[in-house]
């Protein structure tokens, strides 16, 4: 699914997932679109899966309004074309923070890799005997850098974003990072799904208040594990990725993980399981039913 024309849009960036355009005749909004596409294994799949674009647009804008009395967010309107309604938003232009502000609750993935290598997280240290899914005494701020498409991004320390932004910035979005994932976290948690770490965007506006952007405490964003499977000292199962990392890894895909070849497309009872997934996490989280729509 490439980027679609849009009448009255101009597209100005496609992300893995998702697509920036410019409203025409405007410089102070963008519109946000996203597709049906999933990413496994460090690849962008052929296959879409139905409604995912829909289903974490609908999550997101919840989530922002749960944030809401925290911290402003850069929604404007979900009033957009119609060939993007449901999973595209209108949003403020903002000067966008050049960090990716990452806050993890769980030890997983890069920030377990560098606890082993030094026991510490972002130059944070950490107590021994932690393990692939321990939860961390409190949640870190683990701020990386933004990296060009297809590069990966770096762990950088909370000085790092003191060099580049400046101490009140770097502090502000720390503060926010963290309070956004208590909250997202404590809210997951009683509907039984773990945010193990999530990654936020911060702008800012003309007056110099920060604002947040992006998308928030999404399965695209995030990690999400199902609550009554977490077991530390083992790689976790992902809420709404597993079914497509079981099958690719599995013999009947007949794909090499560790070759240059893109993944194979998806079986179907693959794709509708993992459409399931996402509809069940929008569910469990908004207690609201995914209306799907009629095109
Ligand atoms: C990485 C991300 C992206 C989103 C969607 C598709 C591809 C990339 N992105 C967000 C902005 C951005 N810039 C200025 N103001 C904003 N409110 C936003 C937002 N959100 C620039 N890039």
């Amino acid at each position: 699914m490439s980027a679609p024309p849009l009448p009255g849009y101009r597209h100005i960036y496609s992300g893995k997932i998702r697509d920036l355009y410019r409203p025409e005749g405007s410089d102070d909004r963008l519109l946000v679109v996203a597709s049906d596409r999933i990413s496994a294994y460090d690849h962008v799949l052929d296959t879409p899966i139905p409604d995912k674009g829909r289903i974490l647009t609908a999550m997101s804008l919840w989530w922002f309004e749960q944030l809401a009395d925290l911290m402003p967010n850069h929604v404007v309107s979900t009033d957009v074309p119609a060939a993007v309604t449901g999973r595209a938003v209108l949003v403020e232009r903002l000067e966008m923070v050049p960090v990716e502000c990452i806050a993890r609750g769980y030890l997983t993935g890069s920030g377990l890799a560098e606890y082993r290598e030094r026991g510490s997280v972002c130059g944070i240290p950490l107590p021994d005997g932690l393990q692939d899914g321990s939860r961390l005494p409190e949640p870190l701020f683990t701020p990386t850098t933004k990296a060009a498409m297809g590069e990966h991004d770096e762990s950088v320390d909370f000085a790092y974003v003191v060099d580049v932004v400046g101490a009140e910035l770097a502090e502000r979005v720390r503060t926010l990072t963290l309070e956004a994932y208590a909250r997202g976290e404590a809210i997951a948690r009683e509907r039984g799904i773990i945010l193990a770490d999530t990654k936020f965007e911060f702008g800012v506006r003309p007056d110099g208040s920060v604002v947040l952007a992006d998308e928030v405490l999404t399965p695209d964003s995030s990690r999400f594990w199902p609550r009554d499977q977490w077991q530390p000292g083992r790689a976790q199962p992902s809420f709404d990725k597993q079914f497509v990392r079981d099958w690719l890894a599995s013999p009947e895909s007949g794909w090499d993980r560790s070759s240059d070849e893109p993944p194979p497309p998806l079986p179907d009872g693959i794709v509708e399981r993992t459409r399931r997934r996402y509809v069940e996490a929008y569910e469990r989280l908004t207690g609201d039913t995914f209306a799907q729509q009629v095109s």
